[in-house]
Formats: structure tokens, C-alpha cells, sequence
């Protein structure tokens, strides 16, 4: 058994993760829409020897662009250009299951997955803003627990449609398919009645076998969905508790889908902010959080706790009770209220806190003090690697591999060379074998 590697992605949040980062001198304001920045960032993380870049989304301009940058071009289509210029770096997209299809998600990924020699992962997530369902024809967001049943169904015809092919997808001349019955994915209401299509998916299995499926979202309902579909989940935790805890949970709910724990890489979102020094690393973090207009901090705590920003007092406490909203995005709602209480905060000491972020823990430090950071969390199983969040992209990442990477490699933590070429290699995971190979293939003609 190999000694167990550590996992590092870079969260590529256009910027930086500061809301603040386009302002920099050294920032172009445009790089939310340049492909050359994501492939910049992307090869400095390759250098790194990171396990694969990961692009957040939603189909929906859901900041406040009067104020920052924001998420903004299609991801798989960044991935593409991404591959066509790395070799190693693995590309992983967050895309809806609540506003697109499953075959349209199938083939994009297994067509990335092809046109990057195995690099591809797709993060599955049902998308909690309310400024997408408007683009979709809805109202508001879908109800939690019927967004991630539908999760489930849609991932499920998906991992069907990417098994939909026998491994040795071409025999002499014909090709080996598979008809997949899909009828049985939940009707959207605006969809009217069951879609549904009953043919195999109309690319070629992909090269790690299937692309890798990746979730974000910890309430119970995005547990249980990652317990039964995830190989990967991007994680909140604030503490080396919090994350071991949440750990052991996921891998107990993995075992009763018969999946063994280990099956899964976890990995917490870690923001960074380092310096030579310790003191460096402050001034930097105050130069970014000083240029962060409170009215968008305060705008962006409102719409985590879904609650009207007028309520939000700044020299006082957040207003308590302050109910769960049905429909938020559970684990940000709950990461930020554990940080304001846990820390008796007021509203003012909290938006600081969070660093404009959404909950996500920041450090601030010197390598060796964030080498040391991810080495604890790492040997306490409370992480199998981190979502890298810097704070400025790119000059955070080249910081980050310049300096931490080493140390993690002197310590034996981290890899110095890829030892693969797929994403799954990278995350130490199993080639998925398909669900029919046991059955033998029916020759449809090519
Ligand atoms: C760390 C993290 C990252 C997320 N990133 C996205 C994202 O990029 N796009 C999106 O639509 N939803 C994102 N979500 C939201 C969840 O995927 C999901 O939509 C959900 O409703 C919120 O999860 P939860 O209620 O299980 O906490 C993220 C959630 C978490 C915890």
C-alpha cells in the first residue's frame, strides 16, 4: 500500500479569492474573461505538481459585479483550452444538475476527458442561488431536498451513460455500445413531463474509464448524495475537529452504498495569505481586506444567511435565532454562524473573519507556517489534501509553489513528479470498471 499522498487543487476563483484581488496593481481587472489568465494559473499549478485546477459556477451573474469580478465564462469550455495547453494538471468543472441534462453533461465531460488524455472531473452540484432559477424559468431555487434528489437520479443516468460503452470500445470494425434506459430522471416542473433518451451516450468511453465525479455541499442531504456518487467533495471545515468529524461521517454513509472509505478524497477549501514573515502575511491581508467595500461585505453575509442586509447591525452580534433557510446553501449558512458565535463576533469583527469569503478558513502566514498548517490536518485525517484558494491569483499561486510546495515535498507529503497521466491517477482513485462489462457486449453496427 502506498504511503498516503497529499491532494492539492487550485480553486480558481478568476482573481482571487479576495473580493478585493482585481483591485492590486499587479491584477488585470479583465481576468475573469481572459482564457490566458485560467491558463497562466493553470500551468504555474502544473509546475506545482497540483493534482487539478477546479473552476466554481453557476449559470447566473450571482455577485455583486458593481463591486468585484465575478464567475463568469462556461467552465468546460475553460477546461478545453486548459488541456490543450498542460499535460499533467487535472480539469475539473463545477456544472448544475438542476439546470442542464444529463446526456449535454455525459458527453461534455467524456469529450473533455478525451481531448485531455483522462484529465477531466465534474463537479456536481445542484446550485442553491435563486438568480439562476430565474434564468431557467424559475421563480426561485428548487426545494433542497428535491434539488439533490434530483442530484441523485441525474447522476446516476449520468454514470450510466459513461458506462454506456465497454472498455474496448472498438472491436475490429464495430463498436460495442450499450442502450441506457434514462426514463426514470425526475421531471422538472418546468419541464413538463420524464425526459428522457435510450441510447448510449455517442462518444467512446473515456480514458480513465469515467471522468471524475466531484460534489460540494455538506448538509444531510449533500452527504448522503456524495456518500453514494462522489470520488471527491470540496469541503468546509474550520477545524482540524470539524473536518475529522466530517470525515469519519462521510466514510461511514460510503459504506452503507458498499463503497469503502477511502473511495473518496476529501478536501477542505483552504484560503492563503502568506508572507516572509508573519507580519508581511498581516500587512498583505490588510492591504486586500482595507480595499473591500463593507457595503459588499455586508451584502454578501445577507445573501449566505439569506436574510435582509438591514438586520445586519455592524457593532453588534449576528440577530439570534436566525433560522436555517430552506433553500440556502446549508454549509456556508453554517460554517459562517459556527464563526460568529464560536468567536461571540459582531457583525463588523465577522465580514473581517470571513475575509469577504463565504466561510472558508484563511490563513495567513509564512511557508512553513502553512506548510505546517496542511501537514496537521493532513496526518489527523481531518483532510486528504485542500482546495487551494489563494489570495491573488496568480501571484498567490506562484508564492504557494515557490515556497510551500517545496517544503511539503522535503517532508515526503506532497509529490515531486507526476507518477500518472489521468486525473484518477493523481487522486490515487480505481479505474471505475462498467456496470455491463460483465455482460457481453452487443454489437450494434458502427
Ligand atoms: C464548498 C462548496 C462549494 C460550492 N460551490 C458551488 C458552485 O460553484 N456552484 C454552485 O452552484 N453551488 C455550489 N455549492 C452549493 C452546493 O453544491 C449545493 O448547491 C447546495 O445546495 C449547497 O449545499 P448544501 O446545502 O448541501 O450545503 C457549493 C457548496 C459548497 C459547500
Amino acid at each position: 500500500m502506498s504511503p498516503r499522498q497529499l491532494h492539492l487543487n487550485v480553486n480558481l476563483l478568476h482573481s482571487g479569492v479576495y473580493p478585493s484581488a482585481w483591485r492590486l496593481p499587479d491584477s488585470d481587472p479583465r481576468a475573469f474573461f481572459d482564457l490566458g489568465h485560467y491558463v497562466r494559473v493553470a500551468q504555474i499549478a502544473e509546475r506545482g505538481k497540483f493534482d487539478a485546477i477546479f473552476l466554481a459556477d453557476s449559470p447566473a451573474v450571482n455577485d455583486r459585479i458593481d463591486y468585484r469580478s465575478f464567475t463568469s465564462m462556461e467552465p468546460t469550455i475553460v477546461l478545453a483550452t486548459v488541456a490543450a495547453t498542460t499535460r499533467h494538471i487535472g480539469l475539473i468543472g463545477t456544472v448544475s444538475t438542476t439546470y442542464n441534462e444529463p446526456y449535454n453533461i455525459a458527453r461534455r465531460f467524456v469529450t473533455l476527458d478525451h481531448a485531455s488524455g483522462g484529465r477531466s472531473g465534474w463537479n456536481a452540484v445542484t446550485t442553491a442561488d435563486a438568480a439562476s432559477s430565474r434564468n431557467f424559468g424559475l421563480t426561485g431555487a428548487l426545494e433542497h431536498k428535491a434539488r439533490y434528489e434530483r442530484a441523485k437520479e441525474f447522476t446516476e443516468v449520468v454514470h450510466a451513460l459513461f458506462d454506456s460503452w465497454e472498455d474496448d470500445a472498438f472491436v475490429g470494425d464495430k463498436a460495442s455500445a450499450r442502450f441506457v434506459d434514462t426514463s426514470k430522471v425526475h421531471p422538472i416542473a418546468h419541464r413538463g413531463p420524464h425526459y428522457s433518451v435510450a441510447g448510449p451516450l455517442n462518444v467512446p468511453r473515456s480514458p480513465q474509464g469515467r471522468p471524475v465525479t466531484v460534489q460540494a455541499g455538506g448538509s444531510n442531504d449533500g452527504r448522503d448524495f456524495a456518500a453514494a456518487y462522489a470520488e471527491a467533495v470540496f469541503t468546509l471545515a474550520q477545524s482540524i475537529e470539524e473536518g475529522v468529524a466530517y470525515a469519519r461521517d462521510l466514510r461511514a454513509r460510503a459504506a452503507s452504498y458498499r463503497r469503502s472509505g477511502d473511495s473518496i478524497v476529501i478536501l477542505p477549501g483552504l484560503a492563503t495569505v502568506i508572507g516572509s514573515t508573519e507580519a508581511e502575511a498581516k500587512r498583505r491581508q490588510d492591504e486586500l481586506w482595507e480595499l473591500v467595500p463593507i457595503e459588499y461585505s455586508l451584502a454578501r453575509l445577507a445573501g449566505t444567511l439569506q436574510i435582509d442586509p438591514t438586520l445586519l447591525e455592524l457593532d453588534k452580534p449576528l440577530p439570534d435565532p436566525l433560522p436555517l433557510p430552506v433553500n440556502a446553501n446549508h454549509t456556508m449558512f453554517q460554517g459562517t454562524v459556527n464563526i460568529a458565535r464560536r468567536g461571540n463576533l459582531t457583525v463588523r469583527q465577522l465580514i473581517r473573519a470571513l475575509g469577504g469569503g463565504v466561510g472558508h478558513r484563511i490563513i495567513v502566514g509564512t511557508p512553513e507556517q502553512i506548510a505546517d498548517d496542511i501537514e496537521a490536518w493532513f496526518k489527523a485525517g481531518a483532510a486528504d489534501g485542500f482546495n487551494l484558494m489563494p489570495d491573488v491569483l496568480p501571484s498567490g499561486l506562484e508564492t504557494f509553489v515557490d515556497t510551500v510546495v517545496p517544503i511539503l515535498q522535503s517532508r515526503g507529503l506532497f509529490r515531486t513528479e507526476y507518477a500518472g497521466s489521468t486525473l484518477r491517477d493523481h487522486f490515487g482513485l480505481q479505474r471505475p470498471v462498467s456496470r455491463y462489462a460483465k455482460r457481453s457486449p452487443e454489437v450494434a453496427s458502427a
